[in-house]
Parts: structure tokens; sequence; C-alpha cells
């Protein structure tokens, strides 16, 4: 269980988390979403004690990140997969990670097998895909058998096949009773992966329910229309209420609306229909809606985003 209450961090004048307060159940997959820069690494730095929150603060089975002897054993993570020791072997990697953390030998076997790296544990990282660094990095956050997990971005840049194999792994370590926490700036991707969505902006809290009923509550209700006498058609909808967009010479779309709304209009009005259907925002175009605002307030300051992302250690 992790649990942020009131976490916030500001970095001189950008205010990177602003009093964010969620809870990150056991057994679930749930997902961090939010824009470029909305504060999704910040707030899991805070978690691991790799950032101190300037208020507020995150607890990690109820007593903060950093006040465990063994914290690794408590919490593994996958931040920034491109953070290796490049010359190194994967296994060698993997090694030297246990025998700092006392843990034994056959974890390195057991998490090579579990992450399928197989044969490539032997060669140098410098010679692997983005694929196999987050296999890698993944493989690392699992050494110590943690309760807890953070993935951040884990399924950025990867093939289909590796895409896949995240979300199953994800949900297995769900189904195990694990608390996962995993960020992601896609939508698409985090609607079929997690139980829970916890959206930000701006490092605000924008949304925090579970897939299921955020998904239903953004979807807008469009409706398409074809008609051979669409002018009338649009008057009486129009005089109804509604908001209408003309798209071609026979067709309209109605706002907040449903085909049967519209095609018990047509019906009073005995206006032949040639097609009406409801159409689904897409997810994306929903998640845009959503986090509109903070997306444009990042586009306004991208010099000193850029700026000051350069002294993140
Ligand atoms: N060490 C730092 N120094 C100054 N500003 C920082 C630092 N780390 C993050 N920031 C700023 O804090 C804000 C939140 O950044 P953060 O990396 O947490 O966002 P994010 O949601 O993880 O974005 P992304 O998806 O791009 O990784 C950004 O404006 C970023 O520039």
């Amino acid at each position: 269980m992790i649990q942020i209450r009131g976490l916030t961090k500001r970095y001189g004048e950008v205010l990177a988390v602003d009093d964010l307060s969620f809870d990150v159940e056991p057994g679930k997959v749930t997902g961090f979403l939010g824009p470029n820069g909305a504060g999704k690494s910040t707030t899991m730095r805070m978690v691991l004690g790799l950032d101190r929150p300037s208020a507020g603060q995150a607890l990690v089975n109820g007593r903060p990140f950093a006040s465990y002897a063994e914290p690794l054993r408590e919490v593994g993570a996958l931040l920034d997969p491109g953070s290796v020791h490049p010359g190194r072997t994967g296994r060698n990697h993997l090694r030297v990670a246990a025998r700092t953390n006392g843990l034994p030998e056959r974890r390195v076997e057991e998490v090579i097998e579990q992450v399928g790296l197989g044969s490539a544990a032997r060669r140098r990282i410098k010679g692997y895909s983005l694929g196999m660094r987050q296999r890698l990095g993944i493989a690392a956050a699992l050494l110590a058998d943690p309760r807890v997990l953070l993935f951040d971005e884990p399924i950025n840049g990867l093939d289909l096949d590796g895409v896949r194999w995240i979300r199953e792994l994800l949900r297995r370590l769900a189904d195990e009773g694990r608390t996962v926490l995993v960020s992601s700036h896609l939508m698409s991707e985090m609607q079929q992966t997690a139980d829970r969505l916890v959206v930000i902006g701006r490092g605000r809290l924008i949304a925090d329910a579970t897939t299921e009923d955020l998904l239903a509550g953004l979807g807008r209700r469009q409706v398409r229309v074809r008609s051979s006498q669409p002018e009338p058609l649009l008057r009486r909808l129009r005089e109804h209420g509604l908001t209408v967009q003309r798209l071609d010479a026979d067709e309209l779309q109605v706002e907040d609306s449903t085909a049967e709304e519209v095609g018990e209009l047509a019906h009073v009005l005995r206006i032949p229909l040639h097609h009406l259907s409801d159409v689904a925002q897409s997810l994306e175009e929903a998640f845009i809606e959503l986090t509109g605002d903070s997306v444009e307030y990042h586009g306004r300051s991208t010099e000193s985003v850029e700026a000051t992302t350069e002294v993140a250690p």
C-alpha cells in the first residue's frame, strides 16, 4: 500500500507536485497518468526517498521508505533503465545489486528466468535493445521480492511483444497481492493494463477512479446522422436545444445526445434517415481533454522545463 498525503515538491519556481493525495492499493495495477512534465517521476522519486518533499508525505506500507532498514525488500522500482553500467553483462549487473543488498545469488537466476532475459544475461548491456534493458531493469526491481513495485513508463518504446509481456507481468504481480504503480503518458496503454487510474496534470490530482468508471465518465456522447433532408433536421435538433455541426452535405454530428433521441425526433418530423450511429470519443481524445490545461501550461513553459530538467540527477 502506498499513501500519498498532501505531497508537494517545489524546484525553485517550478511547482512539480502540488498537494497530491491518493492511495495505491495492493492487489491492483494502478496506472499513474499525466502528460509530460505532470510530476509523475517526481512523485515516484519522493515515494522512494530520492527526493525530499517540500510538504506532505509518501508512506509505503505505513512508513516512509527511508525508515526501513532494508527498503529494497519493501519496494522495487524501475525508474531509468538507461542508468546501468554498459560494460557489465546483465547477470553481473544483477549480481552486484544482489551482493550490495545482501540477497542470495540464487535470486539473480530466478529473476533472469522471471523476466525472460535468458541467454542475453551473458551479454554486455551496451548491446541490449530497449526491450532487453527494460527487462533487466524490471529484474533488478524484482530482485528482493518486494511487496510494492513502481514502474516509471515501462512500456515506452517497446514493440508489441514487449508491451504484451509487461502487461501480463504487471497483472501477475498484482494478482500475487503486490501493490503496483505504473506511470504512463498514454491513456490507450493504461486502459488495457490498469484497474485504477490516478490522473495528474501540473502536479495536481485530476482524477482518481477505477479505469471502468473513469472511462465511462469521460466518454462524450456524439451521434452521426445522414439524411436526404439535413436542413429541417438540423433546425429541429437545434430547436430541441442540441448542439449540431454540419459535417457534409447530408451528414450532421450531434453533441451530447444518443441515436435514440435523434432517431425519435426525426421520426416525429417524418424525415428519412440514411444512417444513424453513436460515436465513441477516442480515449486519447478524452484524456487530452481531461488534462488539456496542464498540456497548454507545459507548452508555454518549455524553455524553463528543459533548463530545469538538466539539474535532475
Ligand atoms: N531536479 C529537478 N530540478 C528542477 N525541476 C525539475 C526537476 N525534476 C523535475 N523537474 C520539473 O518538475 C516538473 C515535473 O517533472 P516530472 O519529471 O516529475 O514529470 P513527469 O510527469 O514524470 O513527466 P515525463 O512524462 O516527461 O517524465 C517538470 O516541470 C520538470 O521540469
